[in-house]
């Protein structure tokens, strides 16, 4: 049953159209004011949001670059009065998708959310986003035909929090987490609901740049800098600049790296390698990280000065496993997502799978989640998926009894499983040991890279 919110703080409003929609078979709630509106938002997903253009607390841009940093996706229907429409008109800017003029026509206000959210389900199957916020002409640079979905744990009520508190200033932000906690997802939000929208968002992962190339990838190098520089080369910062850049594992930059970063938050200014002259330059820097930068600080691998430079907010994202009430909301999410990704219909999960679901490590958090959800849902013919439909290693990691409806005789792979949960183990515990660098693991473990990457997609590691 679709899901409607309603927000007016004309109760009466409220009341009438919550009956008439419920007795069109829709789900709603309702909210007198903005704030509780967005509490809502925070604690569950909605097909469609009905907002009324002027509210006691927020205006109706504001809700508008709320509502859709809470949920990217969702429709929004405007209420207003004639005398707003042209400044209602406005929040198309921001993302809203049509909007209704006071009085109320309840038979045309039903065509108004039907056809709404037909034709947002119709976009979001065809990987298309509603995600205009700001401006509709805006490219779709970021990953944002994805939702942005907020867990209802006291962590991740706080992470949201948080980035709508430090979106709006040029504030540098550290954010710390282990891998696929989705630090990137959280880069991208900060930035999306900054006043920097409209401009570049340009991730970079420093664990991934050869040593040698980090520099010129990072700042730029003129022609003949060094041997193989046959142009001028345009760094990451000057793609960046006025927008944000976001530097994933930065613990891995080289110590030179590291002061020049420092110069470029320092003075603003950048140096292409072999340039004899800086440009100035404005760009947000976000930071992250899966490692303990002040332990990497007392280890003298970070420096104290870009560190503190960088820390002006930090976002601690908690482990999947330390916030299991978040669990059922993304694999939901994720159900969803495959459905449309491999058109299919699974409904569900049956409640063996979402106990096992809850009680797993989660070692690669959100990203292993995904994939496992995903990897079931291939799996699974009927409405529900089921346990034989999890992966072994999922199902041995809680239970040393093979899978409901798995006999012995069929289990023959049991010991081999047990074996493969080792082997999966083994090769996580060297990954971590290693800060995820794949060529130092596979040396470690005396195989080649190949065989390595065979292995993770095997035992669906996300290293
Ligand atoms: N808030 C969210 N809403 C929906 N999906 C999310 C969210 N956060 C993360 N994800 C999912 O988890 C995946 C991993 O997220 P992300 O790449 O941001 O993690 P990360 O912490 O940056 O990982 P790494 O440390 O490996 O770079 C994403 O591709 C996305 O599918």
């Amino acid at each position: 049953m679709p899901r409607i919110l309603i927000i007016d703080d004309d109760k009466d409003i409220c009341l009438v159209l919550s009956k008439f929609l419920t007795k069109n078979n829709y789900d709603v709630d309702a909210a007198y004011k903005g704030e509780e509106g967005l509490k809502l938002l925070r604690a569950s997903r909605y097909n469609l949001v009905l907002c009324d253009y002027r509210l006691p607390d927020l205006t109706g841009v504001e809700m508008l670059r709320k509502i859709k940093l809470l949920q990217s996706d969702v429709a929004v229907v405007i209420i207003t009065g004639y005398s707003d429409v042209r400044t209602a008109v406005e929040t198309f800017r921001y993302g809203a998708n049509d909007y209704v003029t006071k009085p109320l026509y309840p038979d045309e206000l039903l065509v108004t959310i039907r056809e709404t959210i037909a034709k947002n389900e119709k976009k979001a199957v065809n990987g298309e986003s509603n995600d205009t916020a700001q401006d509709p002409r805006k490219p779709k640079s970021l990953a944002s035909s994805s939702f942005f979905i907020v867990g209802k744990s006291i962590q991740s009520q706080t992470v949201q929090k948080y980035i709508e508190l430090i979106a709006p200033s040029d504030m540098s932000v550290i954010i710390n987490g282990e891998t696929g906690t989705g630090k990137e997802f959280v880069a991208q939000s900060v930035h999306k609901f900054s006043k920097r929208s409209d401009k570049p968002f340009v991730a970079i992962d420093c664990g991934a740049l050869p040593k040698e190339l980090a520099g010129s990838e990072l700042f730029g190098h003129v022609k003949g800098a060094f041997t193989g520089a046959v142009n001028d080369k345009q760094g990451s910062f000057e793609v960046a600049d006025t927008g944000t850049i976001f530097l994933d594992e930065v613990g891995n930059l080289s110590y030179e790296n590291q002061v020049k970063l420092l110069r470029v938050i320092q003075e603003r200014r950048i140096k292409r390698i072999g340039a004899t002259r800086d440009t100035p330059i404005d760009v947000r820097i976000i930071a992250a990280t899966n490692e303990d930068l002040i332990k990497s600080v007392k280890e003298g691998r970070f420096r104290e000065d870009l560190y503190h430079r960088l820390n002006e907010f930090k976002i601690q994202l908690s482990p999947l496993r330390e916030r299991k009430e978040d669990i059922v909301i993304f694999a939901n999410y994720f159900l969803e997502k495959s459905n449309q990704a491999l058109h299919k219909n699974v409904q569900s999960f049956s409640p063996e799978v979402i106990e096992q679901l809850t009680n797993y490590y989660w070692h690669g958090n959100l990203r292993e989640l995904n994939n496992v959800i995903k990897r079931s849902v291939l799996l699974t013919m009927g409405d529900v998926v089921q346990m034989d439909s999890l992966p072994q290693e999922i199902i041995q990691a809680n239970n040393s009894m093979p899978a409901p409806g798995v006999s012995i005789e069929d289990n023959v792979g049991l010991l081999k499983s047990i074996a493969g949960s080792a082997e999966r183990q083994a090769i996580i515990d060297i990954l971590e040991k290693v800060n995820y660098n794949k060529s130092k693991a596979a040396e470690l473990l005396k195989i080649d890279r190949k065989t390595l990457y065979n292995k993770l997609k095997l035992y669906s590691i996300n290293a």
